[in-house]
């Protein structure tokens, strides 16, 4: 069934639960064509989104569907961030802000997902279409004259299962700066060990007060005053201590997962007026690299279904609910600018997302 139509038309994409998905046809139909318009009904019911991966070599299919969508089209990088303007030759594809990325997420990532399993390179083009669009669309020929459905759910579930958690450690007391909080160390199927750091009983039907921590050499062990990393696990542990209960869960991934080479790296070209987000794209990296599959997995693990999330980062806290984790509160992370990190807190807030100024 599934296979005939994707054989004849676009893959769709809706928010519908769906069937079993057998990702190899959808996978081989994405590679035979240069574009594939993925199509789904988003949370707010009333609008629709079209999304289309597309190669370098589908510029006149950019152009046909550019023409067609006009300036509500966005087309977005994995990292959310917009493709530079006019990315072929005088096409300009509307704008859309940061925060509305932020909106939007995890259909965003399913799609850059879908391209990845494809091998398509991580673009997507994002439009809000009309039924009239949609048949526009199919008659200028982009392959489109049948749909199968695919959800953002099956995608991220389908994301979900090729990480597990390959060993656990016991839960041992560490006797840390901030009190005793006790440690679990968690290895991913790719071999890096993550860990929760718990403080008191996280058991029972309370929301958890949690925060998930991206691991920052610099500025957690050495308190480097580049960036606020060091300031936000503090202000994390501290928030946790004062509750009563509550967790960190520390990721490593480093440089919001570039690792600390690239970061360091990117840090030299900050020192020559790159922002932060520009120096990650100048060494071919996307803005933030980060991954919060396995920390769905960790939070299974140790029994928490409600959080309250210490955070200002609208990443983090949105799609959480499609793996059956309630985020009932996003609790803010205070952190005065520093000396030297007032230039990366203003890009955070206006690059990447992030809720921190007005
Ligand atoms: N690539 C890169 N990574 C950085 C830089 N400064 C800090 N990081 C990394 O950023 C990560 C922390 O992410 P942040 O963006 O500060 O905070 P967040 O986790 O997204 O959001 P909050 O939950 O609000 O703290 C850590 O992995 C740091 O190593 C930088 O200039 N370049
Ligand atoms: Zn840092």
């Amino acid at each position: 069934m599934l296979e005939n139509q994707v054989s004849t038309g676009g893959v769709f994409l809706d928010a519908q639960p769906t069937r079993a998905v057998e990702w190899e046809t959808v996978c081989a139909a994405l590679q035979s064509r240069e574009a594939v318009l993925l199509h789904l009904d988003y949370l707010k019911q009333t609008r629709q989104f079209a999304l289309l991966s597309y190669s370098s070599a589908t510029e006149e299919t950019l152009l046909a569907l550019s023409g067609i969508v006009g300036d509500g089209a966005k087309i977005y990088t994995t990292d959310g961030s917009l493709l530079p303007n006019e990315p072929s030759g005088g096409l300009t594809l509307g704008k859309v802000s940061q925060a509305d990325f932020a909106q939007e997420p995890h259909y965003i990532e399913a799609s850059l997902q879908l391209a990845l399993w494809a091998d398509l390179p991580p673009l997507v083009v994002i439009a809000e279409l009309e039924e009239a669009d949609l048949q526009a669309v199919r008659a200028a020929g982009l392959g489109l004259s049948d749909a199968t459905s695919l959800s953002v759910k099956d995608i991220l579930h389908r994301k979900m299962s090729e990480v597990s958690i390959r060993d656990i450690s016991a839960r041992v007391t560490v006797p840390t700066r901030w009190g005793p909080y006790d440690m679990i160390a968690f290895t991913d199927s790719f071999g890096v060990s993550h860990s929760a750091v718990v403080y008191g009983d996280i058991s029972g039907d309370e929301p958890v007060l949690l925060r998930v921590h991206s691991e920052c050499f610099t500025g957690d062990i050495f308190g480097s005053g580049r960036c606020d990393c060091g300031e936000q696990l503090d202000f994390g542990m501290r928030a946790i201590r004062e509750a009563g209960r509550g967790v960190v869960l520390y990721l490593r991934q480093e440089g919001r997962g570039i690792g600390l080479v690239n970061k360091l790296n990117a840090y030299m070209l900050q020192d020559a007026g790159y922002d932060t987000v520009e120096a990650n794209h100048h060494l071919g990296f996307p803005g933030d690299a980060r991954d919060y599959t396995f920390t769905i997995q960790m939070m299974r693990h140790l029994g928490i279904r409600q959080i309250r999330l210490l955070t200002n980062n609208p990443r983090k806290w949105n799609g959480l609910g499609e793996y059956g984790i309630d985020v009932v509160e996003r609790v803010p992370v205070h952190i005065e600018p520093g000396q030297h990190n007032d230039h990366y807190l203003q890009t955070k807030n206006d690059k990447l997302g992030h809720l921190l100024r007005p």
